[in-house]
C-alpha cells in the first residue's frame, strides 16, 4: 500500500475524515461495453437504481462508492444512444449535458470489440464536452496483452485521455488502481450522501422519483419545475409492508396550494398513484406519506439537485 493509500485507509477509521472529497463520475460507453458490470464491481455490491423513467433525469445514480475520505458517485447518462425521434434527440442532448456536468467521465471500451463506429461517435460527443475523460479498456481478460497497447494508442489519438486504465470488470483486475485514482481525483467537498442513508439509497431515490413523476403528470402549472422530492424516511414494518415518508419541496406558497389542491384532493391522488406504482415495483404493501414544504435557501438546494440531475434545469 502506498503512503497515500495508507493515509486514506486510516482516515476512514474512527471519526469521519476531516477533509472529505466528493464528485460525480459519468460512466459512458457503447452498449455491451461492460458499464453495469464495472459499476457493480467498483461498488462491490449490486447497487442498481431502477429508474422507470430515466428520461426525467439527466443522471441516473448507479452507485455511491466510498474510498478513504472520498465519496464517488457513479452515474450513467441514460439515452445517449440511438436517437430515433425528435424527442429522443432532445434526450440525447440532455444526456451529453449530463456527462459534461460530471466531474469526470469514464469511457468504457470493450477491448475485444475495439474501436467501433459507436465508440467513435461517443468520443466525438465527449470531445465537445471539454470535461476530463479517462479511458477504461475493459474485458482485458479476453484479449492478448500485446493487442492492448496499440488499441489504447489508437483511442488516445482520437481524444487525449487524461488517464488510461486496463481492467477486467469480470475478474476485478485493475479495479483497485482505478478506484484509488478516482478517489484522489474527486474535488474536495462534503459527501452528498450521509453514510447512514446509503444502504437503502436506491429504494429511497426510486420512491422520490416516482412521486415526482406523479407531480409532473398531475399538475400542469409551473409546479413541477420547482418541486423536488426527497425521501425522508424508509421504515420496514413487521407485517412486511414499508412506510415511506416523502417531502415535496416547493419554492412558493402558491405552488404549495396547487399541489395540495381543493381539500387536499390533488396531493391525495398523487400519493395514491405513486403508492400503487411503488407497490407494483417493490412487490409489497406500501404506506406512503407525503408532506409539502416550502424551503428557504432554495437556490442553493436547487443548484445541488440540479448538479445531480434530480431536477430539470428549469
Ligand atoms: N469476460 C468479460 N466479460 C465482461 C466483462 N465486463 C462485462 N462483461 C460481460 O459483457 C456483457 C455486457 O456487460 P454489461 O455490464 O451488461 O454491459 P453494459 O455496457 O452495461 O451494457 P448496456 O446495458 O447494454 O449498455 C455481459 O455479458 C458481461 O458479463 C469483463 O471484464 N470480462
Amino acid at each position: 500500500m502506498s503512503g497515500d493509500a495508507a493515509e486514506r485507509a486510516e482516515a476512514t477509521e474512527g471519526a469521519r475524515p476531516a477533509r472529505t472529497r466528493c464528485g460525480l463520475v459519468a460512466v459512458v460507453g457503447a452498449p455491451n461495453a461492460g458499464k453495469s458490470t464495472l459499476v457493480n464491481a467498483l461498488a462491490g455490491t449490486k447497487v442498481t437504481i431502477v429508474s422507470p423513467k430515466p428520461q426525467t433525469t439527466r443522471f441516473r445514480i448507479r452507485a455511491v462508492v466510498i474510498r478513504g475520505a472520498s465519496q464517488i458517485v457513479l452515474v450513467d447518462t441514460p439515452g445517449i444512444f440511438r436517437p430515433r425521434r425528435r424527442l429522443d434527440r432532445a434526450m440525447v442532448a440532455a444526456a451529453w449535458g449530463g456527462a459534461q456536468d460530471a466531474d469526470l467521465a469514464l469511457l468504457v471500451v470493450d477491448a475485444r470489440a475495439g474501436l467501433t463506429d459507436e465508440v467513435r461517435a461517443i468520443i466525438e460527443g465527449l470531445r465537445k464536452g471539454g470535461r476530463p475523460v479517462w479511458l477504461v479498456l475493459n474485458k482485458t481478460d479476453l484479449v492478448e496483452r500485446p493487442r492492448l497497447l496499440p488499441l489504447a494508442k489508437e483511442l488516445n489519438e482520437l481524444l487525449p485521455f487524461a488517464e488510461t486504465f486496463m481492467v477486467s470488470a469480470a475478474t476485478g483486475d485493475g479495479l483497485d488502481r482505478l478506484l484509488d485514482r478516482l478517489a484522489e481525483a474527486m474535488p474536495e467537498g462534503p459527501w452528498l450522501f450521509p453514510e447512514d442513508e446509503l444502504s437503502d439509497l436506491p429504494e429511497r431515490m426510486l420512491a422520490a422519483e416516482i412521486v415526482r413523476e406523479q407531480i409532473l403528470r398531475q399538475t400542469h402549472e409551473e409546479v413541477p419545475h420547482y418541486a423536488t422530492v426527497e425521501t425522508e424516511q424508509w421504515s420496514e414494518r413487521e407485517d412486511g409492508s414499508v412506510r415511506i415518508d416523502c417531502t415535496i419541496y416547493v419554492a412558493r406558497p402558491g405552488q404549495k396550494a396547487i399541489l395540495i389542491g381543493d381539500k387536499g384532493a390533488r396531493i391525495k391522488e398523487i400519493g395514491r398513484r405513486a403508492r400503487l406504482e411503488l407497490e407494483a415495483l417493490l412487490g409489497r404493501r406500501v404506506h406512503l406519506f407525503l408532506n409539502v414544504k416550502e424551503r428557504a435557501h432554495w437556490d442553493e438546494e436547487r443548484a445541488r439537485l440540479r448538479a445531480l440531475g434530480l431536477e430539470d434545469p428549469g
